[in-house]
């Protein structure tokens, strides 16, 4: 029996940001590994017209928890949602809720956060900081909590090129910067950011730096832990492999390559591509939890759970192995053929984007308006190539991460959670990996049937024809120019020409003599 999964048993567990990428993986595992814990409190916001329970409903009813339903029958009276906006004070949640949360609460696992790089100052303050303060302010008045597992990632000291497993200070104070946020206006926090984010590449990484300090600062006598995950990825084994279901991070470009629209990228081909599958990360969590609430630990430990300095892959590799996986399974209605031109160089990247993506945007576009249609590709290609920018950062640069508490936690765990909480990301195939990472985007992202893929390949052959002709009349009407405009290339052309011919006529009269 593994101990990690017992040790769940029974137990009231918080979770923030459940209705995410990571929360989802973590539910799904919780409640397939321990089935007897008691309840799984999740704190929710209504979305997109779905109320609380039309959205844990829809979480459920997903192929992700399939297995769960298995183990689980019960499973929807094991979840209690709970309505709260964290970007509010007490998160907006009602007195009796918050009662009963601070009365039943075993383990917190706090997952919320804003993940996009461009969000406003205030908002990632209130959400990555302000409400990691407020939820700790929660957990202090919790009697039965055990243990309060933070999520950070990995990149929230990224101005720094080796990191270590602990909370590195910011410049300027949380607590200072919170205070400013309240009475400053948003003209000047936007003149401000820049010089507070100093030398962290967005909004997003600083601020969850602020919040691990926010953690240390507030953990009082709270047993608490930081998890720091590196790139996260779609499942590697459980519940089953490739599942994924948001555009953040390597799924978006994945789309992009696959569908045609990106066929170049400014990246540093052998930089580490620090990929690391989403259900080794909860894994991980699950037994930081386990450890924390057993060992106690005397100070906040912080967790590396990163594929680098274990088993590296670099963006050529996986590059290499996405497009050999759309030569087998491509992806429906592909704009051009899938392509990846790596280059770290600004010009070429530069040169690639006009010809590799603004031209042909603006060509189908004015195809578009000849045939009576709006043009929507340069407007979709401009958004796609901002995002990339964004991008850009992490994948033109190494990290080293020490991983020792990872590893010390590894060896404290029996061969038994060893093998049911595998977090050793160095029995990964990476070519597997990907394979099912991209067949994963296709089928849980684009909803796309394996019954198309016939089709789709046709199509790419169509796509291909279409690029050698289209290459050839490039060529043609090129040269046509060049020969009207300069002399030496009509000399060139001329001598080419009589070359071949004398060639054919000598080819000709010597097949002649032989017969
Ligand atoms: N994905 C990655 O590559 C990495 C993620 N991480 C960290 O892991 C954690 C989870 O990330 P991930 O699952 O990918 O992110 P998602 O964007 O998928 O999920 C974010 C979660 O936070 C919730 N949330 C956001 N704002 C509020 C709010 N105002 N009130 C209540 N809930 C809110 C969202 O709820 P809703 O559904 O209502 O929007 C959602 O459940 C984050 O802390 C992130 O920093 C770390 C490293 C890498």
């Amino acid at each position: 029996m593994s101990t990690v999964a017992a040790f769940y048993g029974g137990k009231s567990i918080l979770i923030t940001g459940a209705t995410g990428f990571l929360g989802k993986v973590l539910m799904e595992k919780l409640f397939r590994t321990s089935p007897d814990l008691k309840v799984i409190y999740i704190l929710v916001r209504p979305k997109a017209g779905q109320t609380l329970q039309q959205r844990v409903f829809q979480i459920l009813d997903s192929k992700l928890f399939e297995k769960v339903k298995e183990v689980c029958p019960n499973v929807h009276e094991k979840i209690r949602a709970i309505y709260a906006d964290l970007n509010q004070n007490d998160f907006a949640i009602s007195k009796e809720d918050m009662q009963e949360l601070l009365s039943c609460t075993n383990i917190i696992f706090h997952c919320a956060a804003t993940v996009r790089f461009d969000d406003t100052l205030r908002h990632a303050v209130q959400l990555n900081v302000t409400a990691t303060r407020q939820l700790l302010l929660m957990a202090s008045q919790m009697p039965k909590l055990e243990a309060f597992i933070h999520i950070s990632t990995a990149y929230s000291n990224c101005n720094l090129k080796h990191i270590d497993e602990v909370i590195y200070p910011c410049p300027v104070e949380p607590k200072k910067i919170i205070d400013s946020l309240e009475w400053l206006d948003d003209a000047i926090i936007d003149e401000i950011t820049p010089k507070l984010i100093r030398d962290w590449p967005n909004i997003y990484t600083y601020t969850k730096a602020l919040g691990e300090m926010v953690v240390q600062q507030e953990s009082r006598n709270l047993s608490i832990a930081i998890i720091r995950p590196s790139i996260v990825g779609a499942t590697w084994q459980e519940p089953f492999p490739g599942w994924v279901d948001n555009i953040n991070g390597p799924n978006g470009i994945i789309i992009a390559t696959g569908k045609g629209f990106l066929r170049a990228i400014k990246a540093t081909p052998m930089a580490v591509a620090d990929v690391i599958p989403v259900d080794t990360v909860v894994n991980l969590m699950l037994a930081v939890g386990w450890y924390t609430a057993v060992h106690r630990p005397k100070s906040t430990l912080v967790y590396h759970i990163t594929s680098g300095n274990m088993n590296p892959c670099n963006w050529h590799k996986m590059g290499v192995q996405v497009l050999a996986t759309f030569e087998k399974i491509p992806f429906e209605r592909p704009f051009r053929r899938p392509n990846a031109n790596f280059t770290s160089n600004s010009f070429t990247s530069q040169y690639w984007n006009a010809v590799s993506h603004r031209a042909p945007a603006i060509i189908y576009d004015c195809y578009l308006r000849l045939t009576g249609r709006k043009p929507r590709m340069t407007k979709l290609m401009n958004r796609l190539l901002r995002t990339v920018s964004m991008l850009e950062y992490f994948i033109n640069r190494s990290w080293e991460w020490s991983t020792y508490n990872t590893e010390m936690l590894m060896s404290e765990l029996s061969p038994e959670d060893q093998r049911v909480f595998n977090f050793d990301v160095r029995q990964l195939n990476w070519l597997e990996y990907i394979e099912n990472y991209v067949l994963g985007v296709k089928k849980y992202l684009l909803k796309e049937d394996m019954a198309g893929i016939p089709e789709a390949k046709q199509r790419l052959k169509r796509l291909r024809n279409i690029h050698y002709l289209f290459n050839t009349a490039l060529f043609l009407i090129a040269w046509r120019l060049l020969i009207a405009r300069s002399q030496m290339a009509r000399n060139v052309w001329f001598f080419i020409v009589s070359f071949c011919y004398k060639f054919l006529s000598y080819f000709r009269a010597s097949s002649t003599l032989k017969v």
